[in-house]
């Protein structure tokens, strides 16, 4: 298939080489210096654009691919709090497409299939409480991460105790701390630790008295995150709407 990318950094990089390796096409590079690429032929050409940016440029990015039919998929974290209405509006009955997800990765899908059940046992088990941790390189833009949010809103969903997720303890790219993980209770703190280049770590905690159950996903590299929106762009080819991972990996 036709794959346009938007955003060309770590990311848009790693996503072309996996695009290759499966027999697809790369039709069209955006980054920030050639914007005026949307209106080219070549990138209404692509059956999917691929947008990885950062959290300010992609809402603006989905925006331009809409104006000429292009689906997009879309990692891009940091969005949602602003534009998640208007992308739910811009998609409803198919009229556009957006498959996003705040990670690509199987493992994190798999991740989240057990943060969801271990969420649903602790509804019985009132003497543990639960906190999260997520670590990334120091280049992270947004805080917490996607990934983060979304785990803590699976949990949200699931833990009748917890109504709400706040900012925890926080560890800036440049060493300074803030903020505390000790919260009232119907609040699950996620703390934020910018450390090296460190591709995410995603940790809840369950600690009682006498224990504590820790579940983890670490992220070796980027490898897992491409792949999975390699294998987006893939079925976003054959659907319309607003898509993502658990329509993607059925399990
Ligand atoms: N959902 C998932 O599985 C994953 C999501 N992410 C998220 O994806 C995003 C990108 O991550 P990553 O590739 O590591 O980041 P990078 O900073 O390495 O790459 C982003 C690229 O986008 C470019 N860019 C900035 N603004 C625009 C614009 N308006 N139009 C086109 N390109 C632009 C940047 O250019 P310049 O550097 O010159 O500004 C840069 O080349 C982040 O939001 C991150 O959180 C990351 C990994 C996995
Ligand atoms: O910025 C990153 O690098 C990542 N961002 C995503 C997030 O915010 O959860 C996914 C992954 O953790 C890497």
């Amino acid at each position: 298939m036709k794959i346009a990318l938007i955003g060309y950094g770590k990311m848009g990089h790693m996503i072309e080489e996996i695009a290759w390796q499966r027999g697809h096409e790369i039709v069209c590079i955006i980054d920030v210096n050639n914007p005026e690429d949307f209106d080219s032929e070549a990138f209404s050409s692509a059956d999917v654009a691929i947008e990885f940016t950062n959290p300010t440029a992609a809402y603006g990015n989905y925006l331009k691919a809409f104006k000429h039919h292009v689906k997009v998929v879309s990692g891009s974290t940091g969005w949602m709090k602003d534009h998640k209405a208007d992308v739910e509006a811009l998609t409803k009955d198919g009229q556009q497409t957006l498959f996003w997800a705040s990670n690509f990765s199987i493992g994190v899908a798999i991740f989240e299939a057990v943060n969801r059940y271990l969420a649903k046992i602790m509804n019985g088990f009132p003497q543990y409480d639960v906190t999260m941790e997520e670590v990334h390189h120091v280049h992270k833009l947004d805080a917490p991460s996607g990934t983060a949010i979304t785990l803590a809103e699976e949990i949200i969903e699931n833990l009748d105790r917890k109504t709400e997720w706040v900012k925890g303890f926080q560890h800036h790219a440049d060493g300074k701390e803030e903020g505390t993980n000790a919260v009232s209770p119907e609040k699950l703190p996620i703390a934020s630790i910018r450390r090296d280049e460190v591709p995410g770590i995603h940790s809840i905690q369950y600690n009682s008295d006498a224990d504590a159950i820790t579940i983890t996903h670490d992220a070796h590299n980027r490898k897992g995150f491409a792949l999975g929106a390699v294998l987006a762009a893939e079925y976003t080819k054959d659907h319309t709407g607003l898509l993502t991972t658990s329509d993607l990996f059925k399990f």
